[in-house]
């Protein structure tokens, strides 16, 4: 965290001697007093970031990525996953030119805050609803889609537990028709991890375990229930406990994660 300072002439002198004694004599005989009060100012004002050392696992996962191997990295609330992901992102970047790595999302919030578009925007598949045979088809009438399948180097899926099996097998379908590999789809799944592909997909499948951002048990405990399906009445009553009971004042701005639920609201009679 960073000290706020009162900007006195006097704090300014003592820390441009605190700077001296830390940072040596390096330029200082030669600056003007100007620039070094201004210098003093933004190491003041600027807090640096501090450094974030990965951990083994990530460190693992970073590796195996740059060898070309296909992982899953799945971990509880707060494990990392979206910090390593920038990582990734840019270490794939590096290796495969920024054009040719795709970074996508199942949906629209979780692309916007990669910068990244939508999986089914980059595939050229619609909502994909169709066969595989009809997804394949759209895809190849569809001069960008189809450059994007043929350039692709390295795709990025984040939310992918929000994609269903039939999507990403048939996904897996037009990949291995565009690229001339071997092919394999079909049967009701309702998750991408029930894919027929789903584990050919990945030579690497991978939990994170170090949980960084909440240190409460309980709600480390509620956090987990939840991602797994397994919660028990004092993790609900906890997750009671943080939802108001009140109507929000009706001139706060609302957010909400789906079109349908703004449209119930704006719809709503006045
Ligand atoms: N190796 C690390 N050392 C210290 N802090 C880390 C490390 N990796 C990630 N963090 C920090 O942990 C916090 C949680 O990370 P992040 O948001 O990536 O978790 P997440 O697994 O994506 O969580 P969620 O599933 O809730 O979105 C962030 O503040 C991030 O900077």
């Amino acid at each position: 965290m960073f000290e706020e300072k009162n900007f006195s002439e006097s704090n300014i002198q003592q820390s441009v001697l605190e700077f001296k004694a830390t940072r040596g004599n390096t330029c200082w005989p030669q600056a003007s007093a100007k620039s070094k009060v201004k210098c003093v100012r933004s190491e003041l004002t600027s807090p640096k970031k501090p450094k974030v050392k990965l951990t083994d696992q990530q460190n693992q996962i970073l590796e195996a990525i740059s060898n070309g191997n296909s992982v899953f990295i799945t971990g509880s609330a707060g494990t990392g996953k979206t910090y390593l992901l920038q990582h990734i992102i840019t270490k794939l970047r590096k290796i495969h030119g920024k054009s040719r790595v795709f970074v996508t999302a199942s949906t629209g919030v979780a692309a916007c805050s990669l910068n990244g578009q939508t999986l089914h925007s980059f595939a050229g598949i619609g909502l994909g609803d169709a066969s595989a045979v009809d997804l394949l088809s759209r895809v190849t009438l569809d001069k960008r889609a189809f450059r994007r399948w043929n350039k692709i180097s390295a795709l990025v899926i984040d939310e992918i537990s929000m994609i269903s099996g039939e999507v990403f097998d048939n996904l897996e379908f037009i990949a291995t028709s565009i690229r001339s590999e071997e092919l394999g789809w079909n049967k009701k799944k309702k998750f991408a991890f029930e894919a027929d592909c789903w584990n050919a997909c990945f030579d690497m499948q991978i939990e994170l375990k170090t949980i960084f951002r909440q240190s409460v048990e309980q709600l480390i405990k509620l956090l987990h229930g939840i991602r797994k399906g397994k919660y028990d009445s004092e993790d609900l009553k906890l997750l009671d406990q943080c939802c108001s009971k009140v109507e929000p004042d009706s001139s706060a701005v609302q957010l909400y994660p789906r079109i349908e639920d703004v449209s119930r609201v704006t719809t709503r009679p006045v």
